[in-house]
This record gives C-alpha cells, structure tokens and sequence, in this order.
C-alpha cells in the first residue's frame, strides 16, 4: 500500500472576503486545477509550521494566524492524500505567485466556477455553507 501524503493547505481569506486560489502546475498530480496553497508536511514539522513554510515560499505571505477548518482524506488512486486545512485570516505582504503559478483573489460565490481537485468538494461545501 502506498504511503498516504499528509499535507498542510490554507484557506486565505482577504479583508474583502475573497479567497487566495494558485494553479496547479501542469506536470504535477491534478496539474491544471485551482488549488488552496499548501504542501506537503515535512519529517519533523508540525502542520502549523509546515503552512507557515510553504505559504511564505509559494505566495510570499507571512501567516500570522491560523484557525482549523477541517480534514480531508482522499484517495486519488494513483496517491493517497491527508489534507488538514486551516483558515488564514490574518497574513502580512501582498500575495505573489512565487513558483511561477497564476495566482488569484476570488470571491467566495465565484469559487464554484474553478475547477478544483475532487478531494476539495467538501472545502467548497464547507467554505459556502
Ligand atoms: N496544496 C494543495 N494540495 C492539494 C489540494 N487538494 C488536493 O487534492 N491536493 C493534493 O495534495 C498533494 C500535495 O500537493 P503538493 O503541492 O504539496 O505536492 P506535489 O506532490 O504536488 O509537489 P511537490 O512534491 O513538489 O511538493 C497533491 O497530490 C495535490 O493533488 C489543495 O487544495 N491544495
Ligand atoms: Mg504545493
């Protein structure tokens, strides 16, 4: 059985109330697709500091809280994936696509018109509940 993947993802939310959507780089798994930024949580790291690291890499945002949204296990069949997703309401810098991805601020009643990966539907759900 392969190893399941457990990543840190966070939903950021803009004083506007929209929504900090990146996406997936082509050659990656679900390439193409709208994304919460996130990443994987590295050997030693707890999942705070893992969004912490991977938000301040992929967007330049420095998180200054964080609050849990939920967990989401998925299995993609070709990869097994743990997602425990926070809320980020409080950030500091302007958000910047640092690895090349497009990037944008979304308001929440758009997300349903981005195409995400299927584990996902249950933050969208969540997200507009
Ligand atoms: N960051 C992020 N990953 C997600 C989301 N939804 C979802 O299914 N995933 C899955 O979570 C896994 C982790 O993504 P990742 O960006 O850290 O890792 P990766 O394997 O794509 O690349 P990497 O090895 O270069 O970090 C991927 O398989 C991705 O498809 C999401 O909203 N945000
Ligand atoms: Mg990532």
């Amino acid at each position: 059985m392969s190893k399941v993947v457990h990543v840190a993802v966070g939903v950021i939310q803009d004083p506007h109330n929209r929504i900090l959507l990146a996406k997936r780089p082509q050659e990656l798994h679900q390439g193409g697709k709208w994304e919460f930024p996130g990443g994987k949580v590295e050997k030693l790291e707890s999942t705070a500091e893992a969004l912490i690291r991977e938000l301040k890499e992929e967007v330049d945002l420095d998180v200054l809280d964080t609050e849990p949204l939920m967990e989401i296990h998925h299995d993609y069949g070709d990869k097994k994936v743990f997602l425990d997703i926070h809320w980020v309401t409080n950030f500091k810098g302007d958000a910047k696509g640092l690895e090349g991805q497009e990037i944008c601020w979304v308001a929440k009643e758009q997300l349903t018109q981005y195409e995400f990966p299927e584990a996902n539907k249950a933050i969208l759900e969540k997200i507009l509940s």
